[in-house]
């Protein structure tokens, strides 16, 4: 019997136009599994994270989500089923906090009906966990680019998606934050979620992935355990700098791992 998947890509090109980023993307996700990707500026990661939404179509290959094509999806089931946290946006509209995590319930109350009181306390719930519910009445649009990030973190959890995508979700948080933040995808792994996030610190991976995957040079260049994959060398390469300078900066996590 093969291992339940959560999502699945397969000969997978991204890119956007005629314009190809990455190609041969062979890779999925368990439930209860954190892969992290790292990458350069510029390799892909965004363009893949899409790729895997639905939200840019593949230039070749294909996502499958929970056995279905991506594609196939209707698009408020596929709510339901993953979160997406992108990049912490400024925001046009002035919604308060509140209203913004509720969001995260619309594909679960149906596309006419209003938010009733279960889904303003999952909505709570949610906010506390993330430690900003004193920001509920706050104006998304008026509150730091951190408490945003927040803020949409808590919006994909009201979802309670079988699988969460976050892109950089530890970008502009405070260091409290980020130990909160990991700390916290750490339980949702306990849960049974599976999560897919991009990171620009190594350490973070290093600290949370099950598995880590590198994109680079068009392609990935390694995936699998951290221990295998994020090594001083492989990581020389993916970010082209000595590989005694990632020795340097890493070399408390690295001897965690190892130790
Ligand atoms: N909307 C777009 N149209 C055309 N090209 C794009 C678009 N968005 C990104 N690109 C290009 O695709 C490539 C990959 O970009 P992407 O944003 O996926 O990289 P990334 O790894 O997420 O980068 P970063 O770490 O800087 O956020 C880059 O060369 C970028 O210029």
């Amino acid at each position: 019997m093969t291992a339940p998947t959560v999502l699945q890509a397969q000969q997978l090109a991204i890119g956007h136009g005629r314009r190809r980023v990455a190609q041969g993307l062979d890779f999925a996700l368990a439930p209860g599994e954190v892969l992290c990707l790292l990458g350069a500026n510029g390799s892909g990661k965004t363009t893949l994270l899409r790729t895997l939404l639905g939200l840019l179509p593949p230039l070749a290959g294909t996502v499958r989500c929970g056995g279905q094509d991506v594609a196939a999806w209707q698009r408020a089931a596929f709510a339901r089923h993953v979160g997406y946290v992108p990049q912490a946006h400024a925001g046009l509209f002035p919604f308060t906090v509140q209203d913004v995590v509720l969001m995260g319930r619309a594909a679960r109350v149906g596309r006419f009906a209003a938010p009733g009181a279960a889904d303003r306390q999952v909505a709570r719930r949610c906010l506390e966990m993330l430690g900003i519910a004193h920001l509920h009445a706050s104006v998304y649009t008026a509150i730091s680019g951190g408490e945003r990030q927040l803020a949409l973190i808590a919006r994909a959890l009201a979802q309670e998606p079988a699988l969460l995508v976050m892109d950089e979700p530890t970008a502009s948080l405070d260091f409290g934050n980020q130990i909160r933040v990991l700390e916290h995808i750490e339980r949702l792994r306990s849960g049974g979620m599976a999560v897919l996030m991009t990171t620009h610190q190594p350490e973070h991976a290093l600290r949370i992935a099950d598995r880590i995957a590198l994109l680079g040079g068009g392609r990935l260049m390694a995936i699998g355990t951290p221990q295998t994959t994020a090594t001083p060398a492989a990581l020389a390469a993916l970010y082209g700098v000595s590989e005694a300078a990632v020795a340097a900066s890493l070399s408390p996590f690295l001897n965690r791992m190892t130790a």
